[in-house]
């Protein structure tokens, strides 16, 4: 098996024009990994999946999807080479229904459907109320439901990689808990997973691996289970805020 990590991030720098949001980021993820980005609002997690992912421009050496450099690689590109992503507030396209929004995606997949794990019969076992709600407008569904539509529409992509940013953000606990289940089963299948969550408790729960991010910068990583939780505390806050 070959150490290189699926994806991975080197000295990664990036942020708005003038405004630096990120400072020498140093990440990786293997296949069939879990790993959390956590932070406090504004700590930057968004401005670094958007720059994985081709939305903000990078150098080409600080991105490298399977040891390959592709920073600065358009979003659509991403995909095709096998990185999709579930973004904040879930851009679905409104006024099209459930399946047309999963068209778009197979449309443009790195692989046709059928020849990757995910079809629409698969999304639809994961997510019965999908296949009840196919020929729905988008905005006919709840919050949770239309979350359901975007992790479909990126794993129809057939990604080796998931960004996730924010997927319980507004949802009731019990929607969280149906899409969090979800996660093991996606990872099963060789898809790492990087998943930006703002509660820190559900995080360090779903993944194998997590990363503490303060002001564009990593405080703290390890196994999410050895972690305590005053450490999380102190990283993510800033050590003058750890708890006694
Ligand atoms: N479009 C933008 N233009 C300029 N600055 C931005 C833009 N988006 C974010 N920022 C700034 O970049 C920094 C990092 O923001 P970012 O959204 O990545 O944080 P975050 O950790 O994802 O927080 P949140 O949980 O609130 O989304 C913040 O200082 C934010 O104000």
């Amino acid at each position: 098996m070959s150490d290189t990590p699926i994806l991975s991030t080197h000295g990664l720098t990036g942020g708005y024009g003038d405004f630096q949001a990120l400072f020498g980021i140093d990440m990786h993820i293997d296949a069939g990994e879990v790993v959390a980005l956590i932070g406090a609002n504004g700590a930057g997690k968004s401005t670094f999946l958007k720059s994985i992912f081709g939305l903000l421009p990078v150098d080409r050496d600080m991105v490298k999807f399977e040891g390959n450099p592709v920073g600065g690689t358009p979003a659509h590109m991403m995909v095709r080479r096998g990185i999709a992503m579930v973004p904040e507030g879930r851009r679905l396209f409104v006024g099209m229904t459930v399946e047309e929004n999963l068209r778009i995606a197979i449309d443009n997949a790195r692989l046709p459907e059928g020849e990757g794990p995910w079809t629409r019969e698969h999304l639809f076992d994961l997510f019965p109320i999908l296949r009840e709600k196919r020929r729905q407008p988008i905005e006919d569904l709840s919050g949770g439901q239309q979350q359901m539509v975007a992790i479909s529409r990126a794993l129809l992509c057939q990604p080796k990689v998931l960004l996730c940013d924010e997927i319980s953000l507004g949802l009731a606990p019990k929607v969280i808990r149906e899409i969090y289940e979800i996660l093991p089963e996606i990872s099963a299948f060789g898809t790492a997973i990087v998943l930006v969550e703002q509660d820190v408790g559900l995080a360090r729960e779903a993944s194998n691996r997590l990363y503490c991010m303060l002001e564009g910068r990593i405080t703290l990583t390890g196994v999410s289970q050895d972690i305590s939780r005053d450490a999380i505390a102190a990283a993510y806050f800033g050590a003058s805020h750890a708890v006694a």
